[in-house]
């Protein structure tokens, strides 16, 4: 007998952008024999005929998968960011299909906190300007715009999951915190809330960006924003790239009202290494670029490689969504002694009084019965003592429910 009613063996899943090979292993170790694995993010004609044919799909933040290819993606049954942003993934695309998205919220924020901290050190010191001249031959011997941290007042724009562990690791180095966010948050150990984002402008003598990329982030810092930082302030971007106005920083950094600056993420970065990168601030030796590094320890890329698979194992052989980012949490006990049937369909009324008329009018006993909703999606999971044969009647029966998005037996 078959453990699902879809073989492991027969779903096909496609990891792209280099995911660490702890994700390759757990899937391996689950049964799973056909993975496609690249190292590269994938041109979008290919990566849309390759999405096309998986049953899984695995990337990182280049890859931007969009609602046309959830339309034309039958197969299609659940997405693993390896990583914290999910901005590149149609969401909602996604949900209305019936497809849940994972990522992997915490995995990599210490990486990104280390470098951040790393990269304030680094700037109030000059040391951008001063590794460059000695490369050229120069050697400038002098204090003179050289600071410490301690003291210092750092504002962190989005106070979320990084910036919180950037503000309890700065104040270990003496800084004074503040932050900035839409939303009320817990201020850790003495950080404080700034009035609003240009108070925290005006008062940071470090601003790090750490939000997401959303509509309302998008070119939230410009030339109006650099104008009320401190004059010599130093700035930090290892969020979106998309979040600043690249020509407006080159400015600052040009006119000397912004010292240096630390840049990680850029609105348009290279698909893979041998792409050529090209921004504006290429050249300054006062800033410091990195290839949308922030995240990448070995530490992190195997723990999110461990974490990502885990969750898309765990949707595929259990039906658990706990976590999903667009789609209905549901944490599912183990279902051994029962079969599993999940039925994702349109957030209607109706729907459930009808998947239970089915299991009336078959003389199935429900086990058990689990039902979320969220957005355009309703997710109910339903454990009954039945053959598999029975199951499979089941299966068909719950499909041609009117609203039913897809239907799975498991065991
Ligand atoms: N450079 C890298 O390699 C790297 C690595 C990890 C994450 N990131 C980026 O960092 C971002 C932040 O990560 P996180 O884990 O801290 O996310 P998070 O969701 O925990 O925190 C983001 C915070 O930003 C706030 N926010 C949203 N919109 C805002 C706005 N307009 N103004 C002010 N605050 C706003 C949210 O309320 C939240 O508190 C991610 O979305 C990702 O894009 C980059
Ligand atoms: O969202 C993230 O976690 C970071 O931007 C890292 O993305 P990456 O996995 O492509 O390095």
């Amino acid at each position: 007998m078959n453990k699902n009613s879809f073989p492991r063996g027969d779903i096909r899943v496609l990891l792209l952008e280099g995911v660490s090979q702890t994700a390759v292993k757990s899937f391996r170790a689950a049964g799973y024999t056909q993975i496609e694995f690249h190292e590269k993010s994938l041109p979008e004609a290919q990566l849309a005929e390759r999405v096309a044919e998986a049953h899984i799909v695995g990337i990182r933040s280049r890859s931007n998968l969009t609602a046309e290819m959830f339309q034309n993606s039958r197969r299609l049954m659940a997405v693993g960011c390896f990583c914290i942003g999910t901005n590149q993934v149609a969401l909602n695309a996604a949900q209305a299909r019936g497809i849940p998205v994972f990522n992997a919220p915490y995995s990599n924020t210490r990486s990104v906190a280390e470098l951040v901290l790393a990269e304030a050190i680094l700037l109030m010191r000059r040391i951008p300007e001063k590794n460059m001249e000695c490369h050229r031959g120069g050697w400038s011997k002098s204090a003179a715009g050289s600071y410490e941290v301690r003291g210092k007042t750092l504002g962190i724009v989005g106070y979320g999951h990084i910036g919180t562990q950037i503000g309890v690791l700065a104040e270990s180095l003496g800084m004074r915190v503040i932050f900035h966010d839409v939303e009320t948050k817990l201020a850790l150990g003495n950080a404080s809330p700034a009035a609003n984002l240009s108070d925290l402008l005006e008062r940071s003598d470090i601003v790090s960006m750490h939000v997401p990329e959303t509509p309302s982030t998008k070119n939230m810092i410009g030339a109006e924003e650099f104008s009320r930082m401190k004059k010599g302030a130093v700035f930090i971007n290892a969020s979106r790239g998309t979040v600043v106005d690249i020509p407006a920083l080159a400015a600052a950094l040009k006119s000397k009202h912004i010292a240096g600056a630390a840049v990680d993420v850029f609105p348009v970065e290279p698909k893979g290494n041998d792409d050529k990168f090209v921004s504006e601030l290429v050249g300054m030796d006062n800033v410091i670029l990195t290839p949308h590094v922030g995240g990448s320890t070995l530490e992190a890329q195997e723990n999110i490689g461990i974490e990502v698979a885990a969750k898309l194992l765990r949707y595929s052989d259990n039906g658990s969504t706990l976590s999903a980012v667009n789609f209905p949490e549901v944490s599912l006990p183990e279902h051994t002694g029962s079969r599993r049937l999940l039925h994702i369909h349109e957030n209607r009324p109706g729907v459930l009084t009808q998947i239970n008329n089915v299991f009336s009018e078959t003389g199935v006993n429900i086990d058990a019965q689990y039902l979320q909703t969220a957005g355009q999606v309703g997710y109910v999971v339903i454990d009954v003592d039945a053959t598999e044969d029975q199951g499979r009647v089941l299966r068909d029966r719950l499909a041609a429910i009117a609203g039913t998005l897809r239907t799975r037996l498991l065991n």
